[in-house]
């Protein structure tokens, strides 16, 4: 219908955009985008797109510009991103401490000098095993508008990173940004630097086109949420009523698509992360000279870890599988009508079998079942070589990752008991202490809230489609403070990749996910702009 009227006016001001002026007579149509009636005379259609109404063509208009902005400046969003992945922000390593201190600075200064109203938030200090103190990096707080009139969207984000080391297995220098047929890679490059980063260039392109945000942006960019966001909640709740008090939304893009199609998610699984220490003697020993003789803390300690879960994946610690909801038939129709390639996703890891062979079995164990994972053992011999020795002191690592009705305190009690008397039964004179690192609270939204609708219109826009609704099986440890405390609602925007290998060899953002993913935050903003402001 639209193609049929007469006389387009072309409108000199962009070369995408021409108003049409409807003629006495001819019915005036709905605008693509809101849908609403227009007046005669005020409809626009956008090249190869929609019949807009003239405001919404301004926003599109708009976009255009930004998102030209986007492409134009890509080769310093990358060198950007060369910049933050050459610091070895690893928060697990006490090593590292003083290149994440450097990584806050740098991020705070990058912020600075946008003119954001930027501060550095002293957490304080956390204890080592060994009882020592060190300092946490500071937390950087930044602000951009204050119109009470616009909405205040919150990003969070980290700079910290997983460790990486050349001889893991990676295919280039973890911590030099490398560029293969379109993928970047490094350590941190997905998790979580480049969608920090594209947040800030999103922010970026409007101060450059001297375009007005649409909402005020403020940002909490932490350095320790790789360990469990140590020290956050506290500054959350000390901020609750200052920083957090005009806060409307939070937006988190620290996750990935499920698939080659964008999504929203809106759910993180939790995570206990337990260090299982069995002492045995004072020293190591031969194990030639002492073998045979002496009850190994290792022997014990994989005894004990074996009683955790089944090869078939079932959680033996009473009351865990007990504690979670049973799949609703919503739920159940939802994963059925995600896209999902089995096969495509086995040859991505490597794998030759999964651990369910159907759709909804496999994305429930991923996102809204719990499950244990035995990551390592420290003080074993892992050494290349054939060193024969009776470690002295072995702690087994593992954690659970956690879904609603599942409570971290819960949780430790249940695990600690269970191994207690595993261990009891072995009758062994070693010492097993277990200990809780980390209790991060699964993460759960409704994705009837309007943000959700801003997000999905944001990728249509961006992208041409609809994104799947997803939930995250790894773990954002402040996502649920940031809910209970400030009692506002959240939206995971993701932009990463599906096979972004994070926390494995060869990290990688992909420069198509990079930059889009800026033009996707930028229509976001457009978008949340549009939610109606309660009073
Ligand atoms: C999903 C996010 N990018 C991430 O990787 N989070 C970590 C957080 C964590 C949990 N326990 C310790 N750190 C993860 O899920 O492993
Ligand atoms: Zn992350
Ligand atoms: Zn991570």
């Amino acid at each position: 219908m639209v193609l049929q009227m007469k006389d387009p006016i072309e409108h000199s001001c962009a070369e995408h955009i021409r108003i049409w002026g409807a003629k006495e007579g001819h019915s005036t149509p709905d605008c693509g985008n809101c849908r609403i009636k227009k007046q005669p005379n005020k409809m626009a259609l956008l090249c190869a797109a929609a019949l807009l109404c003239v405001l919404c063509s301004m926003d599109a208009l708009q976009y255009s510009e930004l998102a030209q902005y986007i492409d134009s400046h890509q080769e310093e969003y990358v060198e950007a991103l060369r910049d933050w992945v050459a610091i070895e922000s690893d928060s697990s390593n006490i090593l590292k401490r003083p290149d994440l201190h450097r990584m806050m600075d740098v991020t705070a200064e990058k912020l600075r000098r946008m003119g954001g109203d930027v501060v550095m938030v002293d957490i304080g200090e956390q204890e080592l095993p060994g009882g020592q103190m060190l300092a946490l990096p500071k937390v950087v707080t930044a602000h951009f508008g204050n119109d009470s009139q616009k909405h205040t969207v919150c990003v969070y984000g980290h700079v910290d990173v997983q460790p990486a080391k050349l001889e893991d297995g990676w295919r280039t220098e973890p911590y030099n940004l490398t560029e293969i047929d379109g993928n970047l890679y490094g350590r941190g490059a997905s998790d979580n630097k480049a969608p920090v980063l594209a947040w800030i260039h999103a922010v970026e392109a409007y101060q450059a086109l001297n375009m007005e945000l649409p909402v005020n942006v403020k940002f909490v960019i932490e350095g320790m949420e790789e360990t469990g966001s140590n020290g956050l909640d506290a500054m959350i709740l000390a901020q609750r009523d200052t920083f957090f008090s005009d806060v409307d939304f939070i937006v988190i893009s620290d996750c990935g698509w499920l698939s080659k199609r964008p999504a929203l998610t809106y759910g993180t699984r939790g995570n206990c992360y337990f260090f299982a220490e069995v002492e045995g003697p004072t020293q190591d020993l031969h194990s030639g000279v002492y073998g045979g003789t002496v009850i190994e803390p290792m022997t014990d300690l994989i005894g004990i870890l074996d009683t955790l879960i089944t090869p078939s994946g079932k959680i033996l610690i009473p009351g865990i599988r007990e504690a979670v909801a049973p799949l609703t038939d919503e739920e159940w129709k939802m994963y059925q009508d995600i896209d999902f390639d089995f096969d495509y996703y086995k040859s991505k890891i490597g794998v030759a079998q999964l651990m369910y062979n159907n759709k909804v079995d496999l994305l429930a164990h991923r996102w809204r079942h719990p499950t244990v994972t035995i990551h390592g053992i420290e003080g074993a011999f892992s050494d290349p070589g054939t060193k024969t020795v009776i470690p002295a002191k072995v702690t087994g690592k593992f954690s659970i990752r956690q879904v609603p009705d599942m409570d971290p305190a819960m949780v430790k009690k249940q695990v600690t008991d269970y191994l207690q008397s595993v261990f009891a039964k072995r009758k062994s004179p070693n010492k097993l202490k277990v200990t809780m690192v980390i209790g991060a609270k699964p993460w759960l939204a409704d994705t009837k809230h309007s943000l959700y609708d801003a997000g999905k219109a944001a990728v249509k826009r961006v992208f041409g489609v609809d994104p799947d609704l997803i939930r995250e099986g790894g773990t954002i440890p402040i996502a649920r403070t940031f809910q209970d405390v400030t009692g506002k609602s959240i939206i995971m925007l993701p932009i990463g990749g599906f096979d972004d290998g994070l926390h494995s060899q060869n990290e990688k953002m992909s420069r198509y996910n990079y930059i889009e993913g800026t033009k996707l935050f930028i229509a976001y903003l457009h978008e949340v702009a549009q939610i109606k402001k309660s009073v």
